[in-house]
């Protein structure tokens, strides 16, 4: 399996190669040349394998240059630090399936890629007795998954941005009070659109990119999109096994574009998802491109479900490529046309295609404060706001018929306001957040500022 850029100008890179570059060099995104194909009869040889075992099954269809051992024992390092015996479970309140993401060190779906990530690095500079700084941005999640996948390992730093008090007190905790030498906090005085912009640009200097050994933890990463694809796979199975299914639909709360792509993807591979229902907050960019064509960027609104605020989905790229039937010339001008104009516009015939894949719906933060309730009110089952964003989409766009997975991607006590907000009480907390407010702390407050961000990176990189 080889690795081209959505912009053409990178080819014929091996896994290995396409996990380190993280960016394309060209500014594109990786992808592999072509998407292995399953059969019905391979997919139903899937079903019930138990998760470590699956991740292995997919990715190694991905994965052409690590030996099955290794990629086994990599697998399987990564999911032992999960506290359910399924990793990812599935579990059924009113009709709605529910795939638990939330299970890892940092009770959110960024787990399930990260961990694997930061053991997928480990050995790789091992194997080629180089270090590497990475350099990741952060809208909550991302940040504390990276920074617990690398924390305290040999010849990695890591700087994470997140935007400065808008990021939830839990979220914010998670990252700053791991104080391991290798980890470096940075709040930036901006929004995750700025932070990313920022890893974007630093990432394009290739001299500095070369100088710091600069890796990408963020969904730019190819690793990243396919550990996610699994779990798609272990819903199918689980709920196959419940409802007899034929087909299956999937409600995923989603800001970067990432998540839901792992889904567009696992679609590609014969999975048979019959909807791809996209779910965002009030920062409904995504949405608007799915209804309307109308792909345009807007002022990032503070919400509910934190990790969702933002405007430019980066994988959004990786789709246009498909969209675009992988012309990379496309991409290219329409990336250049977003980056002068800030929007895009989609033709009929584009918006069909569209249309095939993708349902979606912009769930307000009073909607989603009130899905919360009535969901706990009728079921008991708690969601936080991400997964009420989903859970809100798939009520009102399942088509009654095929089961809905709604992906639960983030654990309710890292969003204790809202929940507050939303049943007049605070979620309980797992072992892991038990008195965070009273660990050590280590956080610096930065300008979001290319240069001031590269200057630091000079400053304390390996
Ligand atoms: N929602 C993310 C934003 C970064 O997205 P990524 O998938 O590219 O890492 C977060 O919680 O940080």
């Amino acid at each position: 399996m080889k690795y081209l850029s959505t912009r053409g100008r990178v080819r014929s890179l091996s896994f290995k190669d396409a996990v380190m570059m993280g960016l394309a060099d060209d500014g594109g995104l990786l992808l592999p040349e072509s998407i292995p194909q399953l059969t019905p009869g391979d997919i139903a040889a899937l079903e019930m394998l138990d998760y470590p075992e699956l991740a292995f099954q997919v990715l190694s269809r991905f994965v052409g240059d690590i030996p099955s051992a290794d990629l086994k024992s990599l697998i399987d390092r990564s999911y032992a630090s999960f506290t359910h015996p399924d990793i990812t479970p599935v579990v059924h309140h009113n009709g709605v399936h529910i795939l638990e993401l939330f299970h890892g060190p940092t009770l959110a779906f960024k787990d399930v890629a990260l961990q694997f990530l930061g053991n997928l690095f480990e050995y790789l500079l091992a194997e080629r007795g180089e270090k590497m700084n990475i350099l990741g941005a952060t809208s909550g999640d991302t940040g504390s998954a990276a920074i617990y996948g690398v924390r305290g390992k040999e010849n990695i730093n890591i700087f994470i941005l997140h935007p400065h008090r808008k990021v939830s007190p839990i979220q914010e905790l998670q990252m700053t009070t791991v104080t391991d030498p290798n980890v470096f906090n940075l709040a930036i005085r901006g929004t995750f659109d700025d932070g990313q912009r920022i890893v974007k640009e630093i990432f394009g200097d290739l001299d500095f990119k070369a100088k710091y050994a600069l890796g990408a933890v963020n969904s730019i990463n190819w690793a990243r999109v396919l550990a996610q694809v699994v779990y798609y796979f272990y819903a199918w199975g689980r709920v196959r096994k419940k409802t007899d299914c034929r087909e299956i639909c999937f409600s995923v709360p989603t800001g970067n574009f990432g998540d839901i792509f792992a889904g567009f993807i696992a679609k590609k591979m014969g999975l048979p998802i019959r909807r791809l229902i996209l779910a965002t907050n009030e920062n409904n960019i995504l949405t608007r491109f799915v209804r309307q064509g109308d792909y345009s960027i807007g002022a990032v609104s503070q919400t509910y479900s934190p990790s969702m605020d933002i405007q430019l989905a980066s994988n959004f790229e990786r789709y246009l490529f498909y969209l675009y039937d992988e012309q990379s010339g496309r991409v290219r001008d329409a990336m250049s046309e977003l980056a002068s104009t800030g929007r895009l516009a989609f033709t009929a015939a584009e918006r069909e295609k569209v249309a095939q894949n993708f349902f979606a719906q912009a769930v307000s933060n009073a909607e989603t404060l009130e899905t919360i309730r009535d969901f706990h009110g009728k079921t008991g089952y708690l969601l936080d706001p991400h997964t009420a964003v989903g859970v809100r989409a798939a009520l009102d766009l399942g088509d009654g018929q095929t089961p809905t997975v709604c992906l639960a991607t983030a654990h309710p006590a890292k969003f204790g306001e809202a929940v507050q907000l939303a049943i007049g009480q605070e979620p309980t907390r797992p072992a892991s957040l038990a008195g965070i407010e009273d660990r050590e702390k280590r956080c610096e407050t930065i300008d979001a500022d290319t240069t001031a961000i590269k200057n630091y990176l000079a400053t304390h990189a390996l």
